[in-house]
């Protein structure tokens, strides 16, 4: 996820590549990967000048979040601003480890920052102030649209938004699917289902119609869409894709929640 902010954000005019610093845990040739791919820097956690940096954007698993925070802890002063795109972690839980009144932000973007076309939600702590929730949408804007939200709708965005690509990617294996199963050519299958899926979407989003009257528009009278709808709600595809979208908003929730427990060891 970070290396497709970075990739978002380079192309952008908002931030020079050698503004941008990226860090991990022990991956040496990734580091150099994405310094030589993007031309940002590239950094050791052990030789970071911590006063140096405005922002932390952290993009690690959200298991990881409790130590990366301690560690950090010690390093911060009040003006730097941390902004987490973990999912399920919420600002309170941030806060309680880091020093008193330190900026947190939280923001879920999603794979297509790749190409600037994210769509990411914005939700800000109780000590971030105004202008970093502004630069933070700016930084988020360079690589698609960015919504500030209400903290307590960051699931249901997880939901429809940084989990969404991949319903999309698993409808494409299926139109896919059946279009080699009918003998087209695999490629050929596949750009006609990605090039059907853009212009749906830039339907919505460039006309004034809703989804639904979209829908009509396309459905003959007892035509080959009717047909396709029919077999759609037969198979519960609408149903299908609420309960996938309940699914991953219910699953941040549940992570949020395990956030909050105490660690146990295991062995
Ligand atoms: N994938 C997606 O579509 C989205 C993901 N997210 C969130 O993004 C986060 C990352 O996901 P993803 O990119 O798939 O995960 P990856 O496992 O691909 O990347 C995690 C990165 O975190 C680094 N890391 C781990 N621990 C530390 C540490 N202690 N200090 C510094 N860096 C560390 C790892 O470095 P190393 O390899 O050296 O251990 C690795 O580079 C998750 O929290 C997820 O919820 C949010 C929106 C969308
Ligand atoms: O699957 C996940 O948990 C992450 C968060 C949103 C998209 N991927």
């Amino acid at each position: 996820m970070a290396e497709a902010m970075i990739s978002g954000m380079v192309q952008s005019d908002l931030v020079t590549p050698s503004q941008i610093i990226v860090s991990n845990r022990s991956n040496t040739n990734r580091l150099n990967e994405l310094k030589y791919k993007y031309g940002i820097q590239a950094q050791k956690r052990e030789d970071l000048d911590f006063a140096t940096i405005d922002l932390f954007v952290l993009a690690m698993k959200p298991k990881d979040i409790d130590s990366v925070l301690e560690s950090l802890r010690p390093h911060l002063n009040p003006h730097q601003t941390i902004i987490s795109v973990l999912a399920g972690i919420t600002t309170s839980h941030m806060e309680s480890h880091l020093p008193e009144k330190q900026q947190v932000i939280r923001v879920m973007p999603n794979t297509s920052s790749m190409i600037g076309e994210s769509a990411t939600a914005i939700a800000p702590g109780a000590h971030a102030p105004k202008d970093r929730i502004y630069l933070t949408k700016s930084l988020m804007e360079s690589f698609g649209e960015a919504y500030i939200i209400d903290e307590a709708h960051m699931d249901i965005f997880t939901g429809i938004a940084g989990s969404g690509p991949a319903y999309f990617y698993n409808l494409m294996e299926h139109m896919e699917q059946a279009g080699i199963e009918a003998g087209l050519d695999g490629e050929l299958a596949r750009s006609i289902g990605a090039q059907t899926i853009l212009g749906a979407a830039k339907m919505i989003q460039e006309r004034e119609e809703t989804p639904t009257e979209l829908r009509e528009n396309v459905t003959s009278p007892n035509g080959t869409t009717a047909a396709g709808l029919n077999a759609l709600d037969l198979h519960g595809g609408g149903k299908a894709v609420s309960a996938a979208i309940k699914g991953a908003a219910s699953r941040s929730k549940e992570m949020s929640k395990q956030a909050e427990q105490p660690l146990v060891a295991t062995n």
